[in-house]
Formats: C-alpha cells, sequence, structure tokens
C-alpha cells in the first residue's frame, strides 16, 4: 500500500472512523451539487425530516441541462425548467450557495469551484458527477459519488469510502509544440486503457506536468475517470498558489491564503513516497492524440496509423471492430482527412480561458468549413466574461461560430445542442461513447481544442501544426 502520497496524508487528515465494512468514514470538505443528481438525494432527507448538516460547505450550480441559446426564465423546454425549479427550491430551502444563471456565475460545477476558490489543496471534494476528479489539480481528494451518497454527504457531510491504491503517472521532457494536455491524458488512456486505472488513484507528476498551467492540469485530472481511475491529483505548487490567491475567496480572505499555505506544502507527496505503481511516459515523444472509436481509450497520434484490431490484445478486438464500423474508419489510415459536420468547443475538460485562448489563435483570420456547424460554449459565464473582454468571442464569430451560453451543452446533450442523425463531431469534451452527444448515429472524435479548431476551419481531422501562420507560444 502506498505510504507519504497526498493521497495518504489527506485521506488521514478527514478520517472520521473506520467503518466495520472496511470503508473509512471521511469528512468532507466541499459538496459540489448541480441538477442532474441531487433532486433524489434531497428528497431522501425529506423523507426522513432531515436538514442540510453544513449547507455553507456545499455549493451548487445548474449545469447539464441549461439552454446555451437563450437562458431567460422560464427555460423554454419545460423539463429543464422543472429541474431548474427544483434545485432552486432545494438550495434556496437548505441555505446553499447557488451559482445561478443570474449570478454572473454559473457554470459547468468543475469550472465553477476552482475558480471561485472553494477549491483548495488538501480538501476532501465530493460531487454527484464523475468529472469531480478534475478538482484534483489543486492537490485536492476529489470523488465522483452516487446518488446515495450525496444523501449521506448531505444529511451529515462525511461519506463512506474504500481507500485505493496510488499508481503515479509520470510524464517527462517537454511537449512539443502544439501538444496539449489533453493529448498526454488521452496518451495516458490509450496506453493503460479505459479499465486500467481500476482499483488506483492518478498523481500525475514529472517535468511536462509541473510545466502545465492550471488549466492543463484541470484537463488531465479531469479525464482519470476515463481511465478507470477513481479519481486524479497534482502535488499542489507555486502555479497552484498564485492561481487561488487570486481567486473570489482568497481576494475576500488573503489572510486565509497565509494561514493555508503550511498545510498545502505539508500534504505534497514525499520525495520518498511509496506507490503502489509507476508508470512513465515520455512527454517530449507526444504528438496531438485524437480518438479513432467509440471509447476514449481508442486514440491514436495524428500521423499515426488507427490499429488493425487483429493487433490488439484479444479482449480488445471485438470493440475495436464494431467500433471502426460505427465511426467508418479503415485500420491502416490515419484520421487526418475525416470529415467532419460539427465542432465543438466546450465541456469541463476544454472549455477554460486559456483553451479558448489557443483555439482562437487557430481561428483567427480564417472561415469555418461552409459545410461545418460550429460553437464555443465557455464552461462558466466568467470564462465567457473574460475571453468577450479580450475580443475572443468576435475572432470566434467573424470565423462563423456561434457563441454561447455555459454549459455542459453538447458534451452530453441533455439540453438541445446535440448531433442530428449520423453527423460526426470534432469535440473538445471527454467521452466518444455511442450516442453521448445526443444522437444513437453520431460520431464523436475527441481531440485538443486548437485541433477542434484546425477541424471547424479544414471541415476535416486536420493537423493543426501543419496549418500556417499558427504559433504555438
Ligand atoms: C449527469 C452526470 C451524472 C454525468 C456524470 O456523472 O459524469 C455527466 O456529467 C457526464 O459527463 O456524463
Ligand atoms: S461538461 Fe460533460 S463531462 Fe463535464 S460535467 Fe458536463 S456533461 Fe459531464
Amino acid at each position: 500500500m502506498s505510504e507519504g502520497t497526498l493521497y495518504d496524508k489527506v485521506w488521514e487528515e478527514h478520517t472520521v472512523s473506520e467503518l466495520p465494512t472496511g470503508q473509512t468514514q471521511l469528512f468532507v470538505g466541499l459538496h459540489l451539487i448541480h441538477e442532474v443528481t441531487s433532486p433524489q438525494a434531497f428528497g431522501m432527507l425529506q423523507e426522513r425530516g432531515l436538514d442540510v448538516a453544513y449547507p455553507e460547505l456545499t455549493h451548487a450550480t445548474v449545469d447539464h441541462i441549461v439552454p446555451t441559446a437563450d437562458q431567460s426564465r422560464p427555460f423554454h423546454d419545460d423539463a429543464a425548467e422543472e429541474m431548474m425549479a427544483e434545485l432552486e427550491q432545494n438550495v434556496r430551502g437548505s441555505g446553499i450557495d447557488f451559482s445561478d444563471p443570474t449570478s454572473g456565475q454559473q457554470g459547468i460545477v468543475h469550472v465553477i469551484g476552482p475558480e471561485q476558490g472553494i477549491t483548495q489543496p488538501g480538501k476532501t471534494i465530493v460531487c454527484g458527477d464523475s468529472h469531480t476528479s478534475t478538482h484534483g489539480a489543486f492537490g485536492a481528494l476529489a470523488f465522483g459519488i452516487g446518488t446515495s451518497q450525496i444523501r449521506d454527504v448531505l444529511a451529515t457531510q462525511t461519506v463512506a469510502m474504500e481507500k485505493k491504491g496510488v499508481r503515479k503517472i509520470e510524464v517527462t521532457g517537454e511537449l512539443g509544440d502544439g501538444v496539449e494536455a489533453k493529448d498526454v491524458i488521452l496518451e495516458v488512456i490509450r496506453r493503460l486503457g479505459t479499465e486500467g486505472g481500476v482499483g488506483y488513484v492518478y498523481e500525475y507528476a514529472g517535468e511536462a506536468i509541473e510545466s502545465l498551467d492550471m488549466e492543463g492540469r484541470m484537463s488531465i485530472c479531469n479525464m482519470s475517470i476515463e481511465g478507470g481511475a477513481r479519481a486524479g491529483y497534482v502535488n499542489p505548487d507555486e502555479t497552484t498558489y498564485a492561481w487561488l490567491k487570486e481567486t473570489d475567496y482568497f481576494r475576500e480572505n488573503p489572510e486565509k491564503f497565509d494561514e493555508l499555505k503550511p498545510y498545502w506544502e505539508s500534504i505534497r507527496s514525499e520525495e520518498d513516497a511509496v506507490y503502489d505503481d509507476v508508470v512513465t511516459i515520455d512527454g517530449s515523444e507526444l504528438e496531438p492524440v485524437v480518438t479513432w472509436g467509440t471509447t476514449p481509450g481508442q486514440g491514436v497520434g495524428i500521423t499515426q496509423p488507427i490499429p488493425a484490431p487483429e493487433d490488439l490484445p484479444e479482449d480488445k478486438q471485438d470493440t475495436a471492430r464494431r467500433a471502426q464500423e460505427h465511426m467508418r474508419v479503415e485500420p491502416g489510415d490515419t484520421m487526418q482527412g475525416y470529415e467532419i459536420d460539427v465542432a465543438f468547443l466546450g465541456s469541463c475538460t476544454n472549455a477554460r480561458l486559456p483553451d479558448l485562448r489557443r483555439a482562437a489563435r487557430v481561428v483567427e483570420g480564417r472561415e469555418v468549413h461552409e459545410d461545418v456547424r460550429a460553437m464555443v460554449v465557455p464552461g462558466s459565464q466568467r470564462v465567457k466574461a473574460a475571453a468577450e473582454a479580450e475580443g475572443l468571442d468576435e475572432i470566434f464569430e467573424a470565423a462563423g461560430f456561434e457563441w454561447r451560453g455555459a454549459g455542459c451543452s453538447m458534451c452530453l446533450g441533455m439540453n438541445e445542442d446535440q448531433l442530428e442523425g449520423d453527423e460526426a463531431c470534432a469535440s473538445s469534451s471527454n467521452r466518444n461513447f455511442i450516442g453521448r452527444q445526443g444522437s444513437k448515429d453520431g460520431r464523436t472524435v475527441l481531440m485538443n481544442p486548437r485541433m477542434v479548431a484546425a477541424a471547424a476551419i479544414e471541415g476535416k481531422v486536420t493537423d493543426v501544426r501543419d496549418l500556417k501562420e499558427v504559433t504555438f507560444a
């Protein structure tokens, strides 16, 4: 078992008791909630006549079902309006802070927590959402939980969990031009598989990770779950602290920053920490990675051939065959030139300000291909406002992108932003399962934001490094 890692230390720090089931009862530092997974849990609480134990440690947003074209109330979709109204009632009745669409702070739950400074190193963070792993970028222990656990956290601010092993994923070297955090995590999942992380929490380390900005670290931790890991984290460092200092919470409470920093330093994994497994990847060898199939692990370097199913491990061959049929790709081809109908720049993986900036630099002075429907859905209202303040909206709109309101949108198509028929989509999101973007015949190709921009312009999957006049500084 691991020893001396951030995971071990933060776990220990939050342990309330060891349960007879072998699980640990953990205190929860921050409980994030959204409209999809919380209603039932509130219902169970009400049935038992219980109140929310620590509303001040709970924060709500609305993200999955919000329309991104017109967010005025009532939402014109009745089901969406109903979910919104139910969330409003639940949070207002319990005194929970709510980043609602009128607050200027609404957005995808994994974008707004960090933004507001409530995501902090050494905290335990839970949310009824699998991509809660995102918050691990700050050195928090962040887990997605199910409905009955949401109920437990609402009622007691604790949750029962099983301790996992820690796998260190060391990414050495410097990433090449046009290679991003998204490519690192797609490569990790390609190599280790979508089940490879089962039983583990991933610690990301090494020069390539340390030199990433916080947004890049979030993109990586976000997709830990696609790699099968229970959570993912990066040890906090000066990059983390500098980012936190600029958030609302620490601007309003500067003394808290000085008070907490020694704790943040103390929870970093020790030099001689013991891991259950270590995997090393040479970051300097990576290129932009895109998916060719229908799981996030079915990825390939942009200049590399799509694998033949028979060359894959036996247990992967059948799914690969079916995926290639669905996607209509041929082994031996590269993904370059794969025609797309839709370009989606959004989601909790890649819809933060630096993501939009990098994509805008590619788009600037070009036009979206005439056969492509392209949209930018900022991860939060703040990201949107910040992007507008630097004129990114104008760059995207001038090129022919739609500039939308904040939400999950076409990442999973729970609102009206969906693929139609067998449309193919170049997407900066994290999941490419069949039907994920709202149409059972839809085809999703996952990639980094610059690659989405390049695909939108060219109308096909394109190596962004081949576009003229694109600089990667
Ligand atoms: C709706 C929610 C439960 C779901 C999740 O947990 O991940 C969603 O966010 C997703 O990305 O599929
Ligand atoms: S953006 Fe996508 S992955 Fe993230 S929380 Fe929303 S639906 Fe889930």
